[in-house]
């Protein structure tokens, strides 16, 4: 057994473990990194890098299908859908490198591909390693939850972490789960040929307002997309290229292929974490605001860490550890700032509270705004006009806003950052915006928000009549 020690030893190297790494070792730290599989974790291999790539390929023969409105004769997309997949795997390609084990050598991080399990509470075997280091961090994600439904076993299906692999075309895609993984497939499956149907337990996008998640229905229905809610997948049977899913309530959907994507387990199973005396909740390991574990030694990041589950937020966690666990500054995490989007088209992007979360926190002191994307000259001109900016404001400060529309990703950016600086509709009034552009929406919002107070007032009317009489 070979003995190291480190300053910095990382669980994990995706995107929480790898951010971690790369900032503590050019700040000077030694660290040590472990992987198991591959070097990237979820978001390069199974996630975010592969999703949109997918989405992608489904614009694009969404486009060549709906171009007559732009005077473009449609055509019927000539749909490759293994190709397709080569193009998913070339982008990862092409991302790969930044996420290497060459790359972070060369940064000066010993890299070990191997699982890491605590052994003590200070040490953790990797292969024929034992590592010591003054702090740890587990940031080892998460992984498909594949629930106990009667029958699941028995037949083929398919995860986020198999789907991307697939290189025959589904004549008919099940998806069981219409949270941001079923829908963003749903729609790239859709566009790129098969049939689809979203079979969810609750509501779809149930994270999201539900005003803006029926723009996002009313599209998914209009291009042929089968959504059923309230319907809890309870047996699943068949065989490969007829697969049936029957719901609590004796609905039953045929299909050819199923894809589960109903929620996320915490990647803890290797760990031992008893041993390290790290106690885990049922969404994943135990942390305090600091993302320190029961083990004042040990920070847990991520996904692992049961909170919010997006790459972002994982990188978030990261400048928090380095502060906490390099430079041993107060690090507090926050979560009222962080914005989240999923790559539907429409776009639905969210941060901080939602309208019934603001209500529920604010009551009469709020004041809701709304901007539509009909009333916008870009929208317009592109033919991409539905969908909505909310803003909720507390004493004219934003604290949550849902955008739905085309671009919301890029628009929600805007309020994220009002939101961090807590800054007030003021300052979002005061920026000018180019014409045309959809961002314009974000300045229309805060123009909604004033224009009662200027326009309707009997005060402003007063003062403006009496400077008018004055002004030479
Ligand atoms: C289909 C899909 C689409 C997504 N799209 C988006 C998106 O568009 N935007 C977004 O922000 N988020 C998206 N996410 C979520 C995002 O991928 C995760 O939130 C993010 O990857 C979490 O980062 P992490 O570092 O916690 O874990 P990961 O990135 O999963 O990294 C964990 C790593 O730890 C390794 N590991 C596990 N156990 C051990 C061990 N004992 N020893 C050593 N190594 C170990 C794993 O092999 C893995 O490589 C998506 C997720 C999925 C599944
Ligand atoms: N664009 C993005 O940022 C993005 C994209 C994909 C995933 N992610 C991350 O990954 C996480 C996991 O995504 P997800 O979509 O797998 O999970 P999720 O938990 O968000 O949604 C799962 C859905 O499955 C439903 N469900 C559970 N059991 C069911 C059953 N037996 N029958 C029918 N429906 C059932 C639930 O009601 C829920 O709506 C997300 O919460 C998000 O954090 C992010």
């Amino acid at each position: 057994m070979q003995k190291l020690k480190a300053d910095l030893l990382v669980i994990g190297a995706g995107s929480g473990g790898l951010s971690v790494a790369a900032g503590a070792v050019q700040m000077g730290a030694s660290v040590i990194l472990l992987e198991g599989h591959r070097m990237g974790g979820d978001c390069l291999n199974f996630g975010c890098v592969p999703s949109k790539a997918l989405i992608a390929s489904g614009k694009a023969a969404h486009a060549q299908a709906h171009a007559q409105i732009y005077g473009v004769a449609d055509v019927t997309p000539q749909v490759d859908y293994a190709a397709a997949k080569d193009h998913v795997a070339d982008v990862i390609a092409q991302i790969e490198p930044v996420d290497s084990q060459e790359r972070f050598e060369g940064l000066g991080v010993r890299v070990i591909r191997d699982y890491g399990t605590f052994v003590s509470p200070t040490e953790v075997q990797a292969g024929d390693h034992l590592i010591t280091a003054r702090r740890i961090v587990i940031a080892t994600g998460s992984s498909p939850l594949v629930p106990p439904i009667p029958g699941l076993d028995t037949v083929p299906y398919e995860t986020n972490e198999t789907i991307f692999e697939l290189r025959e075309k589904p004549g008919h895609l099940l998806i069981i789960g219409g949270g941001p993984i079923g829908m963003e497939m749903a729609q790239a499956h859709r566009r790129l040929g098969c049939d689809v149907t979203v079979i969810e337990g609750m509501k779809v996008l149930g994270q999201d307002d539900p005003e803006l998640t029926a723009v996002v229905t009313e599209q998914f229905r209009a291009e042929g997309i089968g959504i059923a809610e309230d319907a809890m997948a309870a047996e699943v049977r068949g065989a490969t290229g007829a697969i049936e899913v029957e719901t609590k309530d004796g609905r039953v959907f045929r299909g050819t292929h199923l894809l589960m994507a109903v929620g996320r387990k915490p990647n803890t199973d290797r760990l031992d974490l008893e041993t390290a005396g790290i106690e885990t909740t049922r969404r994943g390991i135990r942390v305090n605001a600091s993302m320190r574990t029961t083990n004042r030694r040990v920070y847990a990041i991520g996904d692992v860490a049961g909170g919010l589950q997006f790459t972002h937020m994982a990188g978030y966690h990261a400048g928090l550890i380095i502060r906490s666990a390099l430079l041993a500054l107060p690090a507090r995490e926050r979560t009222d700032h962080i914005p989240w989007v999923t790559y539907t088209d429409p776009e639905l992007a969210h941060v901080g509270l939602t309208e019934a979360q603001a209500r529920a926190e604010h009551g009469g002191n709020l004041k809701v705004i709304r901007f539509p994307y009909n009333h916008n000259d870009r929208a317009i001109a592109e033919r991409r006009t539905a969908g909505l900016i909310k803003v909720m404001v507390v004493r004219g400060r934003p604290v949550g806003t849902s955008i739905v529309g085309a671009q919301a990703g890029e628009m929600i950016s805007l309020w994220a950052f009002v939101i961090a600086n807590k800054l007030k509709m003021k300052h979002v009034a005061a920026m000018v915006v180019p014409y045309p552009t959809l961002s314009e929406i974000n300045k229309r919002a805060a123009g909604a928000y004033f224009s009662p107070k200027l326009f309707d007032s009997a005060m402003v009317k007063r003062i403006v009549g009496f400077v008018q009489r004055w002004l030479p």
